[in-house]
């Protein structure tokens, strides 16, 4: 429980020293409420005694009011102060995650599901936090209150205060065990929530395509499956989770049976006072009662056990190192020397002994078939997950070298999977380039073909996302990522055929905008088909993770291999069209 608290004291980073003082407070508390019970044992022995001691009774009576008051008090101080913080910290983690998340490579992120995230950033911090401030006061108030009853018993009559501690050496064992199962199921409950969270967001996201392939009573019947999975989870986790607490409770009130039944020994033989066994009996409820409530604790400590593994889990990753010196980019040449790379967990190489050198200001196409490699090192060179084997340089320098943020302003990637946020358009343009003026982000738009239909939305540049929902055509979207991009205007662009999936009418306009972005850049593009990359400086034909051919249209077609042939295939599939 102690390493609990002490990693919890990690997580709220720069909040500590307040935290720290709402225990402190709470302590102070604590030791006063042990004293008000202490003083039942003089108010019982001066009301239990003829003639009353009225004085006497009346000043313990006062004694008790005062303290009373400042307990409150300091309660009230410790609350606010903890709850407060509580809320900062809360916010102070997500910032971090969400740093994290920024820092870490996209590799390791995209195996993670966004549900699971989701679960993280909300449900687990949430969590956390929302008992950082009154679960460590009332871990406190439940072990120095009975502690403080237990000296003061000990100081007034030794063998009542062993007798408190009676019900112990069963119920301690006992808590123990408990404790580990309701881990244990805890732990299980968490995962379930996890994958619920993740299955819903799958499932909501996928609709469109679940509607379209008829997949829809399959996936549905996943979710369900998993809901399912996550109530008799649940169900089980609260019969589980009560049983400690009666148990305990059960064995508290067994201690508090003995008690009596050693006290009235006690009075029997005439070594106790009836006054001193009333006394040592409210107190003994005193000190059992904050017992019990620490098994409740306990669990609600295991969640936020459950829920700062998770949270650790992802601070845990490490982010990409920049080796020294951090070193910024002048030049925009590409070069790939001998890069081999596998992703994580993979077995087959994704990418082998690879090497190209591509001229600043130059346009490169990458092509050949499926699975062959030309995403991964459009990935690569963003830095999507550092290579096992070689380099990867732009102008010469190694790009683990280059500081991360300065490698980002250097690319601009238009990808077909456009994202866009549920924010206006022109948030969504000025992304690329937060200080853009008004008067860029339009003439970017302009540049990339969408000012027309932008200014045909209801509310223009203002209209948001999310108010239009899909009623942007994937041409459209594409060009709003063209804007972005040339609102950037890094000298490095990545694209990926963009023009494949599109109508002639968006293809001319979207080809348009592309035209005018490549101007005076370091182009790749990964074509799909060989008709758009005849005009290409260069040509990396990749099949099975290697390139076996590289150079231009007319050297490639003279060499009579892999490109040529598909060159022919391809040629001969566009005169069956016009044909038919
Ligand atoms: N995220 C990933 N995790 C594991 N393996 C991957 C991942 N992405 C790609 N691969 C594997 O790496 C190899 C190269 O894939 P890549 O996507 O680069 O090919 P590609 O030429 O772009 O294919 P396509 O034209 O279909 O997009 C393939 O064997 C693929 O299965």
């Amino acid at each position: 429980m102690f390493q609990t608290y002490r990693r919890m004291m990690t997580v709220t980073g720069s909040y500590r020293p307040q935290l720290q003082t709402a225990l402190l407070l709470s302590v102070i508390a604590s030791i006063i409420q042990g004293i008000i019970f202490a003083l039942f044992f003089p108010l019982f022995s001066a009301l239990l005694t003829q003639p009353i001691d009225a004085q006497r009774v009346w000043i313990l009576l006062g004694g008790f009011g005062v303290l009373v008051v400042i307990e409150g008090l300091l309660r009230w101080r410790e609350l606010d102060f903890s709850w407060l913080t509580s809320s900062k910290v809360a916010h102070e983690t997500r910032l971090k995650l969400a740093e994290q998340l920024r820092r870490i490579p996209l590799q390791d992120l995209s195996r993670r599901r966004s549900g699971d995230l989701n679960v993280v950033m909300s449900g687990n911090v949430s969590e956390l936090v929302m008992w950082i401030g009154s679960l460590a006061t009332l871990v406190i108030q439940t072990i120095v209150v009975p502690l403080i009853t237990f000296l003061i018993t000990l100081w007034i009559d030794w063998r009542l205060a062993v007798a408190l501690l009676v019900a112990f050496p069963i119920a301690v064992p006992t808590y123990r065990y408990m404790r580990s199962l309701v881990k244990a199921m805890l732990r299980d409950v968490a995962a379930a929530d996890a994958e619920t969270a993740s299955r819903v967001v799958e499932y909501a996201q996928g609709l469109p395509v679940l509607r379209a392939t008829q997949q829809i009573g399959v996936r549905s019947q996943r979710l369900q499956t998993t809901l399912e999975r996550q109530r008799q989870i649940q169900v089980k986790g609260q019969r589980l989770g009560v049983l400690p607490s009666i148990t305990m409770a059960t064995l508290v009130e067994v201690g508090v049976v003995a008690l009596m039944g050693l006290g009235t020994l006690f009075i029997l033989q005439g070594s106790l006072s009836i006054p001193m066994l009333f006394a040592l009996l409210v107190i003994a409820m005193r000190f059992t009662e904050p017992l019990t409530q620490l098994i409740h604790l306990a669990s609600v400590f295991d969640l936020m056990e459950i829920g700062l593994e998770r949270i650790e889990a992802l601070m845990s990753i490490p982010a990409l190192p920049v080796q020294p010196p951090a070193t910024q980019l002048t030049r925009f040449d590409i070069t790939f020397d001998q890069v081999s790379f596998r992703y994580a967990d993979q077995t087959e190489w994704a990418l082998q002994d690879v090497s190209f050198h591509l001229p600043a200001r130059s346009l490169t196409a990458l092509v050949g078939p499926s699975g062959g490699g030309k995403t991964t090192i459009t990935r690569l060179i963003s830095r999507f997950a550092d290579i096992q084997t070689g380099a990867i340089r732009i102008g010469g320098v190694d790009i683990r070298q280059v500081d991360p943020a300065a490698l980002m302003r250097s690319l601009s990637v238009v990808f077909q999977d456009v994202y866009l946020f549920d924010d206006t358009i022109l948030n969504n343009i000025r992304m690329a380039k937060p200080d853009a003026t008004d008067a860029d982000i339009e003439a970017a738009a302009r540049a990339a073909n969408c000012h027309e239909f932008i200014t045909r939305l209801p509310d223009g540049y203002e209209t948001r996302i999310g108010d239009i929902g899909g009623a942007l055509s994937g041409g459209e979207r594409q060009r709003i990522s063209i804007a972005r991009a040339m609102l950037k205007n890094a000298p490095i662009v990545l694209l990926d055929e963009p023009t494949s999936a599109l109508d002639t009418e968006s293809e001319v306009a979207v080809q348009e905008a592309i035209n005018r972005l490549v101007v005076d850049k370091t182009v790749i593009v990964i074509a799909h088909r060989l008709s758009t990359v005849v005009g290409s400086d260069l040509i990396l034909v990749l099949a099975d993770g290697q390139v076996i051919e590289q150079g231009s249209h007319p050297e490639l077609l003279a060499q009579q291999g892999r490109y040529a042939s598909m060159w022919t295939v391809q040629q001969q599939s566009q005169g069956w069209r016009i044909a038919s």
